[in-house]
């Protein structure tokens, strides 16, 4: 089971260009798969639309297998969206805000509340599950977004931008949570740390103007990097040369 975004176009005000047009774009099933472009390429609108947070102004987001449309309460359900500015509550604590989101995607509440101790577990953030959640840190915050996926059992994870501005530790941590996380449900993500993620990525999708330029396992993204690049620079290669930039090396 997996999203799909079928012929979409989306334009955010009425007589407004779009930004997406006929856009048909499917998240591939498992693993990870990263989301790149340049500034203003359609990866946040796209996340948006995916996540059920934005309707198309024509075409269809559908879960396949279910064929729910996004535009259903049960299609938010299944999807898990860590939005680029995790939103918290002051008042709440990590656990309770773990939990209510949880229930707010239709856990009852005993399993929301049993979830998100898990949940934060498993992103380690166990001993902070009493703490307020403005008490907490932005990679913590991160952490605490993904418990919330985690918590509500989704089949699919979209994550944008989650690592802008986490220290290196936090970066590190991040990725071993991802890691594990991944495992078991397909996550996509959008992100401008080509050179962190793409060891990482199963899956690389390019996008820019609102269009997919390259589409496609993680070592044939990779092929395109210039062949004198070296090893460490071998993603950011690949990226300047798919966008056609003027360095390649
Ligand atoms: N709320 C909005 N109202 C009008 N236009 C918007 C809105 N949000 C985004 N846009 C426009 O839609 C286009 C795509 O923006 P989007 O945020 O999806 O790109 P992005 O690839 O996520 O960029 P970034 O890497 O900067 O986050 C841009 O031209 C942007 O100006």
């Amino acid at each position: 089971m997996t999203l799909l975004l079928d012929r979409v176009t989306f334009r955010y005000h009425r007589w407004s260009r779009p930004v997406l047009s006929h856009l048909t774009y499917e998240v591939p099933g498992r693993g990870l798969t990263i989301l790149l472009g340049p500034n203003g390429a359609g990866k946040s609108t796209t996340m948006a639309l995916l996540a059920g947070t934005a309707a198309p102004t024509a075409g269809k987001v559908l879960l396949t297998g279910s064929r729910l449309s996004s535009t259903s309460r049960e299609y938010r359900r299944h999807v898990a969206w860590l939005p680029q500015k995790v939103p918290s509550s002051r008042q709440l604590t990590a656990r309770e805000y773990v939990a209510y989101v949880a229930w707010l995607k239709g856990e009852n509440r005993s399993d929301a509340w049993a979830g998100a101790g898990s949940a934060l577990d498993q992103v380690g953030l166990g001993e902070q599950q009493g703490d307020k959640t403005a008490r907490l840190s932005g990679g913590q915050l991160r952490r605490v977004g993904i418990a919330c996926a985690l918590a509500h059992d989704a089949r699919v994870i979209l994550l944008d931008e989650p690592t802008a501005g986490l220290d290196p530790h936090q970066r590190t941590v991040f990725r071993d949570v991802l890691r594990e996380v991944t495992e078991k449900t397909p996550v996509l993500m959008s992100t401008h740390d080509i050179v962190d993620l793409a060891d990482e990525a199963d899956t690389v999708t390019l996008m820019d103007g609102g269009r997919v330029r390259h589409h496609g396992g993680t070592p044939s993204f990779l092929d395109h990097a210039h062949p004198e690049a070296a090893p460490a620079r071998r993603a950011e290669s690949a990226y300047s040369v798919l966008m056609g930039l003027g360095r390649a090396q």
